[in-house]
């Protein structure tokens, strides 16, 4: 049995895929591990190449097909988003195959101390190879992704580098589009695929591998694309959210889907379907525009975002319901269907906003119709490099609202001059 040693606790990567989910919030395991070649025959299979191959199973085929439609619809992006749906679906059932208990206990620590798991690492490398197995030859491919390898190319890594290579490569495998072994150093060149800068000129992937990390029920896999500096698609898994429900106060129903797809393109609107595969439904954000009747999500962190703040806004605004807190992106998905009516976040003055946790989510609440914004009303500028630069704070909501918003951050500000 494969053991991944992650920081000083031993987990058990073949355990935490075969194992069904203590959690009722969580999916049983969609992986099956090995059956398909055994360890000690694995030098039969191609390893990594330096150009990667180009898919050829009948699975390729549909997503180009899919593409191709996409594309009959006036979507000029449409290659690009069905390879970043590919990407976060194959990452998502890599995340939802290693339990969260076990990520949880399986944390490690990066320099500047926040976590990173297993699944991380894992999800980064699926969406790095997907996308450059999926991108034409000829176009170069920039990607700003949070993860890097430094970790794991230190002395005492080695064997959970091997795990995640064992599952990276099960987790394709077990898709069945892809007819290739990635080797270990293969591995670690795909995570540091992500190190672009991003920036204003050309195009660059923007990839969150997992949203929430630290957190409790809720995360995502985030992809964006940025074309000339601005966001032009976005798609969001979110493996725990049921559909049809999706940060509904009241809770979802027993019969509800869970897994997520949010997917959107600039000019094309946003769109949700199941992570199994379900024809995509058009999304749009709520219509509310009496704060009365608003109920806004924030941070399950509460070191993410200031709540005595986010309180006393609430109340200024004669806002009734009291907070849902959700981890991650998640929180975006759920305003663009229109679940809640607001989402913000207004984190310590140290923290920098990274443009990973915002690029995705944004667009597809901008393509459902809603606006997202600075604490000054300004849009986001994701165009300058790995972190945003911005007032302080984000907020998410519709036309109506974020008038109403910002004015109360507006008298805020000059309360406390
Ligand atoms: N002290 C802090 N203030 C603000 N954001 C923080 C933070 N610590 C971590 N984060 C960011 O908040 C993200 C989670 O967002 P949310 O609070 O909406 O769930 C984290 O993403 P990761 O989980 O990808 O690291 C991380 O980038
Ligand atoms: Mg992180
Ligand atoms: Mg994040
Ligand atoms: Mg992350």
């Amino acid at each position: 049995m494969a053991a991944a040693r992650v920081g000083l606790v031993s987990v058990s990567v073949s355990h935490a895929l075969h194992a069904s989910s203590s959690s009722p919030s969580l999916r049983p395991p969609r992986l099956r591990l090995p059956p398909y070649l055994p360890r000690h025959h694995h030098h039969l299979l191609p390893t990594f190449p330096p150009n990667y191959p180009r898919p050829s199973s009948a699975a390729a085929a549909r997503l180009r097909a899919s593409a191709t439609m996409s594309q009959a619809a006036g979507n000029p992006y449409a290659a690009e988003l069905a390879a970043a749906k590919k990407a976060v679906t194959l990452a998502a059932r890599l995340c939802q195959a290693v339990q969260k208990d076990i990520l949880q206990s399986g944390v490690q620590s990066k320099a500047d101390q926040s976590p990173v798991t297993v699944a991380d690492y894992g999800s980064q490398i699926l969406v790095s190879l997907v996308l450059k197995m999926e991108a034409p030859a000829s176009s170069s491919f920039s990607m700003v992704a949070e993860e890097d390898s430094e970790e794991l190319r230190k002395e005492g890594a080695e064997e959970i580098l091997e795990n995640i290579t064992e599952l990276v490569n099960e987790t394709i495998v077990d898709d069945g589009t892809y007819s290739i072994y990635f080797s270990k150093e293969g591995i670690l060149s795909a995570i540091d695929d992500g190190k672009s800068e991003g920036g204003p000129s050309g195009r660059h992937w923007v990839l969150d591998p997992i949203d929430g990390t630290k957190g409790g029920d809720q995360y995502a896999i985030a992809l964006a694309l940025l074309d000339e500096g601005k966001v032009v698609l976005g798609v969001l898994a979110c493996p725990n959210l049921s559909l049809g429900s999706i940060g509904n106060l009241n809770g979802g129903s027993s019969g509800d889907q869970v897994g997520a797809l949010f997917s959107a393109t600039i000019g094309c609107g946003a769109e949700v379907e199941s992570l199994q595969g379900s024809p995509a439904q058009k999304i749009s954000v709520c219509s509310i525009d009496n704060p009365v009747e608003a109920s806004f999500f924030e941070s399950y962190e509460g070191a993410h975002s200031l709540r005595d703040l986010t309180g006393s806004i609430a109340e200024k605004l004669g806002i009734q319901a009291p907070p849902v807190r959700i981890d991650s992106q998640a929180k975006y998905g759920a305003v663009a269907q229109g679940d809640g009516a607001i989402y913000w976040r207004f984190p310590h003055k140290r923290s920098k906003e990274a443009v990973w946790d915002h690029a995705a989510g944004s667009i597809i609440v901008t393509e459902a119709g809603g606006l997202v914004k600075d604490a000054s009303g300004n849009d986001l500028d994701f165009s300058k490099g790995r972190y945003l630069d911005r007032d302080a704070g984000i907020i998410a909501t519709n036309k109506y609202l974020m008038p109403l918003v910002v004015s109360v951050l507006e008298l805020d500000r000059d309360e406390m001059r």
